[in-house]
């Protein structure tokens, strides 16, 4: 167990649910002597800086990232290249220069190419999120023990990967490193596609001629109140991860069809046993999960308890 690292200034470019929820456990628990903070609006700033989540609040990121020991980039992945152009003249030699985007191998190709010689550029993403966006969502305990995934690349110096992954288990986190590739192709069967799949239902549901949107509403078992609740993530968010994970999600959206067209075959010819087994494979799976302390997908997970607000209008693009 590594032990609790100090950083004197830390950087936050974009302040919505993961900026501010790091913002919030990085205060918890004392791992930063002055937090800046960067977003585009005046609004998002202010608001920031009235939950108390950053110290100082600045209207360009290279203000915000200047003698900072930390930077850590929360924008959604396609703003996260135009970002590190940014702050590339601004960054201290040996600061650690991070981000917590959802897909790996676009940031290594879209920031990579702005990392000055001497800065410390490790890429990461938290396995921890909700379906809410901007600053009044964040909170201190998003990523208690939740994994946080860190992708190295060549060459990354091993004393700053040890200090921020020792960030990361400060804010709560267990810690795994991973190569970029293999965490694309990882996420997109657990996160990319179960998004993709619950954007597609409620797509489905709202086209229907025969069911009205009341009736959807009024009717929706807890099954489908699931698909709603991520098909209500930020679309930003979700459009920018697709457009850079098409490969993985493409590849694995081919098995997904597959699969379904086997499915759909078993119910049309009535074959109860290949139903009837994977249901059984399947619910031994949700069984796993249960078992490795990992289901905390209650009803009242992903919501902040004091912040309840609507999403960041910023993030409207
Ligand atoms: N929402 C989630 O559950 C999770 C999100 N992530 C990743 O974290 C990152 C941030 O996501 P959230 O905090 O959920 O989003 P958010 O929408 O709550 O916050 C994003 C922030 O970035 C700013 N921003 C948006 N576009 C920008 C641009 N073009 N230039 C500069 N700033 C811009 C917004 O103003 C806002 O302050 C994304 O890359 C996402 O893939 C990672 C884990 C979980
Ligand atoms: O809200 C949920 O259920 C999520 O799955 C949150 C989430 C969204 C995106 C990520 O990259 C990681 C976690």
């Amino acid at each position: 167990m590594s032990a609790k690292p100090h950083f004197e200034r830390v950087a936050l470019m974009g302040l919505g649910l993961i900026g501010g929820s790091l913002g919030h456990a990085m205060k918890r628990a004392g791992l930063a002597g002055h937090v800046s903070g960067y977003a585009r609006s005046v609004e998002t700033r202010a608001r920031a800086l009235e939950i108390g989540f950053i110290d100082s609040a600045h209207e360009t990121a290279a203000e915000a990232a200047k003698n900072a020991d930390l930077v850590v980039i929360c924008t959604p992945v396609g703003a996260l290249g135009s970002v590190a152009a940014e702050i590339e003249p601004v960054l201290k030699k040996g600061a650690i220069l991070t981000d917590v985007g959802s897909v790996k191998m676009a940031v290594v190709r879209d920031v990579g190419p702005h990392v000055p010689e001497g800065v410390h550029f490790i890429p990461g993403h938290p396995i921890a999120g909700t379906e809410e966006s901007g600053p009044d969502a964040g909170f201190a305990e998003l990523f208690d023990g939740r994994w946080c995934i860190l992708t190295p690349v060549p060459g990354t110096e091993p004393q700053a990967l040890e200090k921020l992954s020792a960030f990361w288990t400060a804010c709560g986190s267990n810690v795994d490193v991973m190569e970029p590739r293999h965490h694309d192709l990882v996420l997109a069967i657990v996160s990319h596609l179960p998004h993709i799949i619950a954007y597609n239902i409620v797509g489905t549901a709202s086209d229907l001629e025969a069911v009205t949107q009341s009736e959807v509403i009024k009717y929706s078992a807890s099954g489908f109140r699931d698909f709603t609740r991520l098909a209500a993530s930020d679309p930003t968010m979700w459009r920018d991860v697709c457009l850079n994970n098409k490969e993985p999600i493409l590849e694995m959206l081919g098995r997904f069809s597959e699969d379904l067209t086997a499915l759909q075959r078993a119910i049309r010819w009535g074959d109860g046993d290949a139903l009837f087994d994977l249901f059984t494979r399947t619910r031994a799976i949700r069984r796993s999960i249960i078992d490795a302390g990992q289901d905390i997908a209650a009803p009242n997970f992903g919501r902040n308890p004091t912040h309840a607000k609507a999403a960041d209008e910023d993030d409207v693009q």
